[in-house]
């Protein structure tokens, strides 16, 4: 069996090379001609694949190690018979903690508390329903927008414009859709923007499109109220300076690049191909993902509940690093081609970042006097699970 991968999946070897021959491609150049002989193809979110794509070579098998699937034709796919999979969820924790570290950032610069405000959550799957969970436990006040899940006569979600006219803080978790009743694209398009609270936090850690770039760049010329955390583009892997410039934290399409994200992103896949070759699954991302290393908690018994809290989620990750690279890069890019490849190796070179059980940090914040033993635990058990 011939299996063509992105040479950005980690674990390839370990998992797959049993299966046959490995070939690894810069995904953004794997093409109809790469696979003219493959029988699977592996790809992570740059590379676009389609029937046509796959038209007369013999794939029949494709997955992909992330969770957003907007880069693969499904529809044209499954007509055409290849069976796809993706890994849902697997790095839905790195996002969590991507947008907590946002969330102290931006009060950090406004000298606000970030507990206090109300945050509202476009798109409630995997990522939105977890950082629904430890924005709650914070007991931060939330509203949750999710119309197909509404639809399906689920409780609890509030309509679009009622977050925009209530919420403080607004987090997009939608998958990219290009139409039908709830498409994404330019979800917030010009008249949304312009209507945002005064002094509200926008986060887009979903895809680019789902912000109309154009019209944020536009309104952010006008507003300097608003805080505005862009990880996605509208044109990736160009990012247009101007915007870049008006965001308070920019980023390089990294807010699920945590080791284990990566890590589990690629068993889930493993596991797929197992299913669909009928052979079973004998290798466990436990026996290969290496273990964390315990945290260091560094605040001392009887400091104040929210300064623990803070100095814990910064140890966990902090954006503040990821926006201070992508700012360096494009300052140094002569050209928008530099820029491009800038963007691609900022991601291909991502230093290394663990995940954490955030639920047992923030019990661990709460209790200053123990918690230096919990948080070790929660880095240590915050792995691969
Ligand atoms: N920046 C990054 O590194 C990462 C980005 N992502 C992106 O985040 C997206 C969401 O991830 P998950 O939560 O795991 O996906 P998910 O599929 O579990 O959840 C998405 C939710 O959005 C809802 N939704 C669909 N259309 C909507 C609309 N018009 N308005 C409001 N809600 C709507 C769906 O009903 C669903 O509940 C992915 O599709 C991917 O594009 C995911 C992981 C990492
Ligand atoms: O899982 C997703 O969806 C993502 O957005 C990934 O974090 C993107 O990673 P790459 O596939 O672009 O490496």
């Amino acid at each position: 069996m011939h299996i063509v991968a992105d040479e950005n999946i980690p674990l390839l070897d370990e998992f797959l090379g049993e299966f046959g021959r490995l070939t690894r491609l810069p995904g953004r150049l794997i093409d109809h001609t790469s696979i003219a002989d493959a029988d699977v193809l592996l790809v992570r979110s740059v590379t676009r694949v389609s029937a046509e794509m796959l038209a007369g070579t013999p794939v029949r098998f494709v997955g992909t190690c992330t969770i957003g699937t907007d880069h693969l034709d499904l529809a044209g796919l499954d007509a055409a018979g290849i069976e796809v999979a993706s890994a849902p969820g697997c790095n839905a924790r790195g996002v969590v903690e991507y947008v907590l570290s946002c969330l102290l950032t931006f009060a950090e610069r406004s000298a606000s508390r970030w507990q206090d405000r109300v945050v509202g959550i476009v798109g409630v799957g995997e990522v939105g329903s977890r950082l629904a969970t430890v924005l709650q436990a914070l007991g931060v006040k939330t509203l949750l927008c999710d119309p197909p899940r509404a639809e399906r006569g689920e409780p609890g979600f509030a309509d679009i414009e009622e977050l925009i006219r209530h919420c403080d803080v607004i987090s997009c978790h939608v998958p990219l859709t290009m139409d039908g009743p709830h498409q994404t694209r330019h979800l917030f398009d010009g008249s949304r923007l312009a209507r945002l609270r005064p002094g509200t936090w926008l986060i887009n850690s979903s895809r680019g499109p789902v912000v109309d770039n154009t019209a944020l760049l536009d309104v952010l010329q006008r507003r300097s109220d608003l805080l505005v955390a862009l990880d996605v583009w509208e044109h990736e892997p160009l990012v247009t300076p101007e915007l870049a410039a008006l965001c308070a934290l920019a980023t390089p399409h990294i807010a699920g690049y945590s080791l284990d994200g990566k890590l589990r992103g690629t068993a889930q896949i493993y596991q797929a191909l197992c299913r669909f070759l009928d052979v079973p699954a004998t290798m466990t991302l436990e026996q290969l993902a290496p273990r964390s290393g315990a945290g260091e908690w560094l605040v001392e018994p009887g400091t104040p509940e929210d300064w623990a809290l803070t100095r814990a989620l910064r140890l966990v990750y902090d954006v503040r690093d990821d926006d201070a690279r992508l700012r360096a890069m494009l300052a140094a890019a002569s050209s928008e081609q530099a820029s491009r490849e800038g963007f691609d190796r900022l991601r291909k070179d991502y230093p290394l970042r663990r995940e954490c059980n955030l639920l047992r940090v923030i019990t661990a914040a709460s209790e200053p006097q123990v918690a230096r033993r919990v948080l070790a635990a929660g880095f240590d058990s915050g792995g691969v699970e």
